[in-house]
């Protein structure tokens, strides 16, 4: 038998298969195996998200208030990936966020739970891990208290100046890892505050932190944006105010923008991706969400330099239920990276990613890569870096590495 009919015998190409006028999801289709000959740490993952920007890792967090904020932010861009920091807040706060993840170097940190000397710790110790930073009313730390400190104490309500450390010397927020962990080394610390330039606490890290990352399967390379500090996107709605919100995302160092909407092909985003990418040429926008080839020519055509691509495809994703319209997530992806490749428009494959099959899939059929949401979310409680980080690990994300 020639080769097609073998392979028609064996699965139809996906040529055919997303011809026929049915849509189909992820776990509608499934890919044949064939032959290896490489081993599995070749695999090169690194990709792009947009036309100007780099990953070493195909996975970004989605622009959800459950899902991301700084702290996804610098695990994501730490891990070799980004984060798209949601709009669902002022554009002020919005830009501190970004603000905020470009500040720091080392994902692992704990925001810092700080306190003045005058207050008592009263609630249990384990929802201010790992240890409090006391400062003076300048945010300048002034002593630590370390969990055992704090247990050992017989009567708690009494104020910290009464039992705290002094405080240890400052770990600038700008080191990296290893400098860090070198710092605490030399200086004999178990643990130390991280401070930015005005000798403001910006975090904590604890030695029991390096042991742990040490352990962490290999790191990707950090995504970095222009500015050498970690890459941090995020979105904007297409409002008349969207256009300030973008103003203020840009001074605080945002390097890349997503234009959020649940159907991107609109006169209104049109306009958004003209006004960005005249104000802010070197700035990439990223436009969406699209699902079919019509949609995807219309924001390239207004000068989109990514698409993201989904429709009721989102875990929590309504718009099928709502709107009757939407696409099922693998035509999608298909159909789109198909038209936006000729044009060098990177395509993000955004949600209904519920296990690393699912990534596999949508980077096979085309997208360069896969938006996450609840998968990184895990129950939607991700509060801190740990909880972003441990669910990045547990999500597989270190799978595809
Ligand atoms: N991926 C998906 O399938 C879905 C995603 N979402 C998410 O929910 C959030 C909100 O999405 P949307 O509701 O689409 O927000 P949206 O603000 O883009 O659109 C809401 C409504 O306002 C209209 N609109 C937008 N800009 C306008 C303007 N300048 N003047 C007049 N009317 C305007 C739109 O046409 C639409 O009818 C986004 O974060 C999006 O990612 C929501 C639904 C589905
Ligand atoms: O209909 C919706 N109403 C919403 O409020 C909403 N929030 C997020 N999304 C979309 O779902 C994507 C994340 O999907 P997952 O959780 O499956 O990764 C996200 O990337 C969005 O595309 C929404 N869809
Ligand atoms: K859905």
């Amino acid at each position: 038998m020639k080769g097609l009919e073998l392979e028609l015998e064996d699965g139809f190409p996906a040529s055919r298969l997303f011809s026929q006028g049915v849509s189909y999801t992820y776990d509608d289709v499934i890919m044949l195996p064939h032959y290896i000959d490489f081993p599995a740490d070749a695999v090169d993952l690194s990709t792009r998200l947009s036309r100007r920007i780099p990953l070493s890792i195909p996975c970004v967090a989605s622009p959800m208030d459950t899902v991301s904020e700084s702290s996804m932010a610098v695990a994501m861009a730490s891990l070799g990936g980004v984060a798209i920091i949601h709009c669902n807040s002022s554009p002020a706060f919005q830009a501190s966020l970004v603000r905020s993840a470009k500040s720091r170097r080392t994902p692992f940190v704990h925001g810092p739970s700080v306190l003045s000397g005058s207050d008592a710790i009263i609630r249990t110790f384990d929802d201010i891990l790992p240890a409090v930073v006391v400062t003076d009313p300048e945010k300048v730390p002034i002593g630590v208290v370390a969990r055992s400190d704090w247990e050992r104490l017989e009567n708690k309500d009494v104020p910290v100046s009464a039992y705290m450390r002094s405080a240890p010397p400052p770990v600038p927020a700008k080191y990296d890892f290893e400098e860090i962990a070198a710092f605490l080394a030399e200086e004999k610390l178990d643990l130390a505050p991280l401070v930015d330039e005005d000798g403001e606490v910006v975090g904590v890290i604890t030695m029991e932190d390096i042991e742990r990352i040490r352990g962490f399967p290999k790191l990707g390379k950090p995504s970095l944006g222009r500015d050498g500090r970690l890459l941090v996107g995020a979105s904007i709605g297409t409002r008349e105010n969207d256009k300030e919100r973008l103003e203020q995302l840009v001074k605080a160092g945002v390097d890349v923008v997503v234009v959020d909407s649940s159907q991107g092909n609109s006169v209104y985003q049109i306009e958004m991706i003209k006004h960005a990418k005249k104000s802010f040429p070197e700035l990439d926008v990223i436009g969406g969400n699209v699902v079919t080839i019509a949609q995807a020519q219309n924001l390239i055509q207004a000068g989109a330099d990514g698409l993201r691509v989904g429709m009721g495809s989102g875990s929590i994703c309504t718009t099928q239920e709502v709107c009757a319209v939407g696409r099922g997530q693998a035509t999608a992806v298909y159909k789109v990276s198909s038209y936006a490749k000729d044009h060098d428009v990177p395509v993000i494959a955004d949600g209904g990613i519920s296990n690393s099959g699912h990534i596999v899939k949508a980077l096979v059929l085309g997208a360069s890569t896969v938006m996450m949401g609840s998968f990184l979310a895990g129950s939607h409680e991700a509060p801190g870096v740990y909880e972003n980080q441990v669910c990045c690990e547990t999500s597989g994300i270190h799978f595809l590495f």
